[in-house]
């Protein structure tokens, strides 16, 4: 339809938690793989926008398809991740979710020198209803993450919760439909046939 106006959140493909920070770290093999899986299954669905959290693996998940498309890929910084840990520092995964589950449970909670969930939901909203104005009538990919993408969603429809975040992938590929700031329609994209592969 003429009006709607479609937002394509891109969850980033699988990441090392190896070296470099939560800013820095890149993708693996396999998420270099997926990142070309989501070119070919995007591509033909003529993307005009393409706006990323600025932590790399988000970038690197979507920048072939922004550059096969002709177009590049603006950065954010109000779409990073839920801040964990001062200092931009990896959180292991054994404490992360275990974290993330009880900071969804309450939503004022933060680790030290981390963000609350509502701080994290307030910055990222301002910025997705910038974006609904701004780029109405358009396509718009959004480079994201978990938790994030999880809040964003979960602003519109209380149903993208901690339990909609811990069935996601990485990555993961989900096309909401607005009609003006109305969220009409969400479709996951990313099929399992390609967690599989
Ligand atoms: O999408 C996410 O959940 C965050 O960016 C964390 O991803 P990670 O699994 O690479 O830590």
């Amino acid at each position: 339809m003429m009006n709607n106006t479609y937002i394509y959140m891109i969850r980033h493909g699988e990441s090392p938690k190896v070296e470099g920070n939560e800013r820095t770290r890149g993708l693996t093999q396999k998420g270099e793989d997926d990142a070309r899986k989501i070119t070919e299954l995007l591509l033909s669905e003529g993307i005009d926008i393409f706006i990323s959290s600025p932590y790399s693996r988000a970038i690197l998940t979507i920048e072939e398809l922004a550059k096969v498309s002709g177009k590049e890929v603006m950065v954010y910084e109000d779409l990073k991740e839920l801040v964990f840990s001062s200092g931009d520092q990896i959180f292991p995964d054994n404490e992360l979710y275990p974290l993330v589950n009880k900071m969804f449970h309450d939503p004022n909670l933060a680790s030290p020198g981390g963000e609350t969930l509502l701080d994290c939901q307030n910055r990222s909203i301002a910025i997705l209803m910038e974006i609904l104005s701004k780029y109405k009538g358009q396509r718009i990919i959004l480079g994201t993450h978990g938790a994030i993408m999880t809040l964003m969603m979960g602003y519109f429809d209380s149903k993208y919760n901690i339990d909609f975040l811990m069935k996601t992938s990485k990555p993961d590929v989900y096309r909401m439909t607005f009609q003006d700031n109305e969220l009409v329609d969400v479709k996951r994209l990313w099929q399992i046939t390609h967690d599989i592969q």
